[in-house]
């Protein structure tokens, strides 16, 4: 018989759609096993849970913090045990991951989606100040996490996809500027930052694409860092903002995929890992390579199929 485990984010546990969603599996014969999280921390013990009762399969209902939440579980034991596929239920806020996945907001075809055969995916695993963490959407750091409603609209026009991590020009003046150093395989980066992406996949912050490029089954994570912008290019935003005139900033962001990066700061650092904040001095952010296996929609975009896993960073062009 098919065994799932629904893992559902409590907000999100009172649709009537998702209890006849249930209802209509249970009915085709698969045994349907339901856990509903309080609070954080939930998730992960109900899909260790599931991973220890064999289930075939957990399905995390909710958004890009009940994801993490379940691949991080599945991902921390996959080395030693058997483990379950694992599929989304885009039931969250942001659901940054699901839908650069392609995973339809319908709710009967999302479910659906759990039914087909599974893809082997990666997953990052972080190791901040010496514990081990897992991330399986985006990191991001320094400012990071603007609500999507605090992105001034001009900013968003002249910095793009940068514009989420800064947030505003008068944020960009009052930001604090974090001294870091980044290391990986033929990368390496000396300065302050403004802001970081660190992407297994593509978006954060409700549909921004910080890093548009990043797969998830390439072996490689794909780190956008936008350094300190100079006093001149703050001013001539400025300016461009209020007179409505054109100034892109070009190449703000420095861009690369690699396997591993190391960042140390300074001073100490929030990184929100899947929108979860973890604060350190020191990260190792690692891509763990096919790491969990997913079910996903059919010409998903995060699939590149046969990209190899590169041995040394690739440049990626500007945002
Ligand atoms: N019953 C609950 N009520 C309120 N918050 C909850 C509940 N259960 C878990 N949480 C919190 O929600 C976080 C995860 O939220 P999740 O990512 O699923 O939804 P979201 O934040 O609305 O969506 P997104 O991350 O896509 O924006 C957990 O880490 C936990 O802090």
């Amino acid at each position: 018989m098919t065994r799932w485990r629904l893992i559902v984010n409590g907000k999100a546990a009172g649709m009537p759609e998702l209890r006849d969603a249930v209802a209509a599996r249970r009915a085709r014969g698969f045994d349907v096993g339901v856990r509903v999280t309080w609070e954080h921390g939930d998730a992960t013990r109900y899909a260790n849970e599931a991973i220890g009762d064999g289930v075939d399969c957990i399905v995390a209902a909710g958004g890009d913090g009940t994801l993490g939440e379940v691949a991080g579980a599945i991902a921390a034991c996959a080395s030693s045990t058997p483990t379950p596929d694992l599929a989304v239920l885009p039931l969250g806020t942001a659901n940054d991951f699901a839908t650069a996945a392609g995973i339809p907001d319908d709710l009967e075809d999302a479910f659906a989606l759990a039914e087909r055969d599974a893809v082997p995916v990666d997953v990052l695993r972080i190791e901040a100040d010496g514990a081990e963490r897992w991330c399986m959407n985006v990191a991001t750091g320094g400012v990071g996490t603007h609500a999507t409603a605090d992105v001034h609209e001009g900013l968003k026009k002249h910095l793009g996809s940068l514009s989420y991590l800064l947030g505003s020009v008068r944020a960009i003046r009052n930001m604090q500027r974090h001294p870091v150093e980044l290391d990986g395989p033929g990368f390496r980066w000396r300065g302050d930052m403004l802001a970081l992406a660190i992407g297994n996949a593509r978006q954060a912050g409700g549909g921004h694409p910080v890093c548009p490029d990043a797969l998830i089954d390439d072996g490689a994570l794909d780190v956008t860092v936008v350094p300190d912008l100079p006093e001149g290019v703050v001013g001539a935003l400025k300016t461009a903002l209020t007179d409505g005139r054109e100034a892109v900033v070009e190449e703000a962001g420095e861009r690369a995929r690699l396997p591993w990066v190391e960042l140390r700061a300074a001073t100490p650092l929030t990184l929100h890992l899947d929108g979860e904040p973890v604060e350190g001095g020191r990260f190792r952010i690692e891509c763990l390579a096919h790491r969990l296996r997913m079910r996903l929609p059919a010409g998903c975009p995060l699939l590149g199929g046969t990209a190899p896993a590169p041995d040394r960073a690739t440049p990626r062009e500007p945002l």
